[in-house]
């Protein structure tokens, strides 16, 4: 499996050089492989007001343009979260999941925990079938009452596992380095889309919404068993962490084909959420992707989301509107509150959660 991997990953490099020698982007090839970003020169300048002048910037911006046009996913390497940190949130979640159902049991999720905690495998549905995948669920915590009677249905401390003992410190830790890292790839994508690096950190997000799925897909060796069906993202911008020696998440091109999102060390996969399509005035479309662990091996991905403020009423930015214009007959929402869509999703992919089960 392992060999099989680096042969992947070496596939992978020879084609980006090959790309590179007929100075081609390699974002052109969306049929089959996902682009690879090094945002290092956007991070370096992102604290910098005329950040927009650098050449290095400049490059990231195309690159992150061609990308969210093209397909809304990408690799981002170069994001400055060590390795060790990616793996050891990945090794504790594979020791959380090892645990005997009655000790993952013990954090279990229920309505009046706000949906947050355990949920075993077949209590998450999309479009109304069983998902083959255990979770723990998180979202940022916030005081009781503040997001009104749409907010109340999330509220509630997060459920850590007593076991191992440290995961909660580290999952706060990586948390708030994927926090920092989604608002500065935002900002090379409010460049990307010819706006100031800073049009949504306005009243979008002064208050950022995050979402934090930690998952495990048993290995099941079935190609007909959907370890998450087809879905597009709530927010602005997922990143993912998912495990090294399997490829299991594809994302559906503009095709209509599934292409493999095949693991790249170190990375992290990013793609974009509903909010930012509206925002962008349908510019950039959040992309249908689905998981399917046809390897023997228990697979674990964790999947963090940075969402707009719970309550921004979202719609397309004015600039973007005049930078961007698009025809009435467009199929972008107009207006959304990003509370209410996330609320609106978790209802149905829980459907059948009652309180004691
Ligand atoms: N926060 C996110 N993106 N969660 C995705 C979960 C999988 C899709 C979900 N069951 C649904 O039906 O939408
Ligand atoms: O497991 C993965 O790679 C992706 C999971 C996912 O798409 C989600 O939780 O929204
Ligand atoms: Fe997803």
């Amino acid at each position: 499996m392992v060999i099989y991997h680096r042969k992947v990953v070496f596939t992978y490099v020879r084609a980006k050089r090959f790309y590179h020698f007929l100075n081609i982007e390699m974002v052109t090839d969306f049929k089959s492989l996902l682009p690879v970003i090094d945002i290092s020169p956007l991070l370096a300048k992102c604290d910098d007001f005329d950040m927009a002048e650098d050449a290095g910037v400049v490059e990231v911006v195309g690159k992150l343009d061609r990308a969210c046009r093209d397909v809304g996913f990408f690799y981002v390497i170069g994001h400055g979260i060590s390795d060790d940190l990616i793996n050891k949130v990945k090794e504790m979640t594979h020791q959380f999941f090892e645990l005997p159902y009655e000790e993952k049991l013990k954090i279990k999720i229920t309505p009046t925990a706000g949906y947050r905690g355990y949920q075993r495998i077949g209590v998450n549905f999309t479009s109304g079938k069983q998902d083959m995948h255990e979770a723990i669920d998180c979202y940022r915590e916030f005081k009781q009452g503040k997001h009104g009677d749409i907010g109340k249905v999330l509220e509630g401390p997060n459920q850590w596992p007593g076991n191992p003992q440290e995961y909660k410190d580290l999952m706060e830790e990586y948390i708030k380095l994927c926090t920092d890292l989604s608002r500065n790839i935002l900002r090379g994508i409010s460049l990307a889309l010819g706006g100031s690096p800073y049009e949504f950190e306005g009243k979008m997000l002064r208050d950022p919404f995050w979402v934090m799925r930690i998952i495990g897909y048993p290995g099941v060796n079935q190609e007909n068993v959907i370890g998450c069906g087809a879905h597009t993202d709530y927010g602005l911008l997922t990143l993912i962490n998912q495990d090294d020696d399997k490829t299991a998440l594809q994302v559906k091109n503009v095709d209509g084909d599934w292409i493999p999102a095949i693991p790249i060390p170190g990375s992290f996969i990013c793609n974009i959420g509903d909010m930012l399509t509206i925002l962008s005035n349908g510019v950039y479309q959040s992309t249908l992707h689905k998981v399917i662990n046809n390897s023997p091996k228990y697979r674990v991905c964790v999947a963090f989301f940075y969402e707009t403020n719970f309550e921004a009423e979202v719609e397309p930015l004015d600039i973007f509107k005049e930078k961007h214009p698009r025809k009435e007959t467009s199929q972008v929402a107009k207006r959304v509150v990003y509370g209410q869509h996330l609320i609106n999703k978790v209802l149905t992919t829980f459907a059948n959660l009652v309180e004691n089960s």
